[in-house]
């Protein structure tokens, strides 16, 4: 679904300054997949939302998306992808909704269909998100995480085959979030359509098949759940209550220079933290970093 590789977005602040807020990320997602991105204050997440979304051009690189080149669209094409591909997702309610409309008006709003359709396609999406129930209702009526339902449903409007959503459980606790995550399983296993969560929320992480972090702008690691199969458990496991099945692996991400960000921890456990020449060895099939003031022969 998504094949980015080498992107660069570079903010222009004045005539002397810029940002350089993609340097060379490369993130594959498959068609279908859900997927969270972490990444610390400033790392490029919504910088890299944007660009998926064509919400703004990337400077350089490679996008493709569902086969379209982001890079080479036109601005009218680029509309069309918009509105066709993608739905957005944000945590700031305020740009989802408009709060004295009811839920099913709030979803209606943005639908290009006509009349009776519109109600009938508009009342279809809130049962989709289990809130057909509650489709009169003011949005001010409606708790945080209501509200972010009626979002996911104005999102899947004209059925794309991709949502972002940034921070979508940002303002609501945590059975909410553990809600709105199931809202979106839901989604993705029925309409099969791909998820790109951007989030700070560990525990909503620690739901998903697979986390990439961003440092600095670029790929940095990527966290894998992985499924033992059940036999690897024994009888003492089941009945001790351990019959969890699922771990996360964390890989560390090469990109296509060759090029891997060792985790700022390792580097301070080897006294790297002032220097930055490290030594690289090859013994027996693994690739060795050495602090070289340690590198005693
Ligand atoms: N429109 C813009 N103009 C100039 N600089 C920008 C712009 N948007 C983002 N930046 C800069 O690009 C870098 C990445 O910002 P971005 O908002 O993508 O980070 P983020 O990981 O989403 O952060 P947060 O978690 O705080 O939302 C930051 O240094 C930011 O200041």
């Amino acid at each position: 679904m998504i094949s980015c590789e080498n992107l660069m977005k570079i903010y222009k602040i004045d005539e002397d300054h810029e940002v350089m807020a993609l340097q060379g990320l490369d993130l594959q997602v498959d068609d279908g997949e859900m997927m969270a991105i972490i990444g610390n204050s400033g790392s490029g997440k919504s910088t890299l939302l944007n660009m998926l979304g064509g919400l703004d051009r990337p400077t350089a690189g490679k996008l493709i998306i569902n086969g379209v080149d982001l890079l080479k669209l036109s601005d009218k094409d680029l509309i069309t992808y918009k509105r066709d591909t993608v739905g957005f997702i944000w945590q700031n309610n305020a740009r989802n909704l408009i709060p004295y409309l009811t839920a099913v008006e709030n979803v209606e709003l943005p639908m290009l269909l006509k009349g009776r359709t519109k109600r009938e396609r508009a009342i279809q999406l809130l049962e989709m998100v289990g809130l057909k129930h509650r489709m009169n209702s003011k949005l001010s009526m409606l708790s945080g995480g209501e509200q972010q339902r009626v979002a996911i449903a104005i999102s899947l409007a004209n059925e794309p085959k991709l949502i972002l959503a940034d921070e979508p459980t940002g303002s609501v606790d945590t059975k909410t979030a553990d809600m709105i995550l199931e809202v979106f399983r839901d989604l993705n296993q029925k309409l099969g359509v791909t998820i790109v969560i951007v989030t700070h929320d560990l525990e909503l992480t620690k739901k998903m098949d697979r986390i990439v972090a961003i440092r600095d702008g670029k790929t940095s690691s990527e966290i894998i759940k992985r499924s033992y199969p059940e036999a690897t458990f024994n009888q003492e496991d089941v009945s001790n209550g351990n019959n969890n099945q699922e771990t996360h692996d964390e890989y560390a991400v090469l990109d296509s220079a060759g090029r891997v960000q060792v985790p700022r921890e390792y580097l301070t456990s080897i006294g790297m933290e002032k220097s930055n020449r490290v030594k690289i060895t090859l013994e027996s099939g693994r690739i060795v970093l050495v602090n070289p003031k340690n590198d005693i022969k």
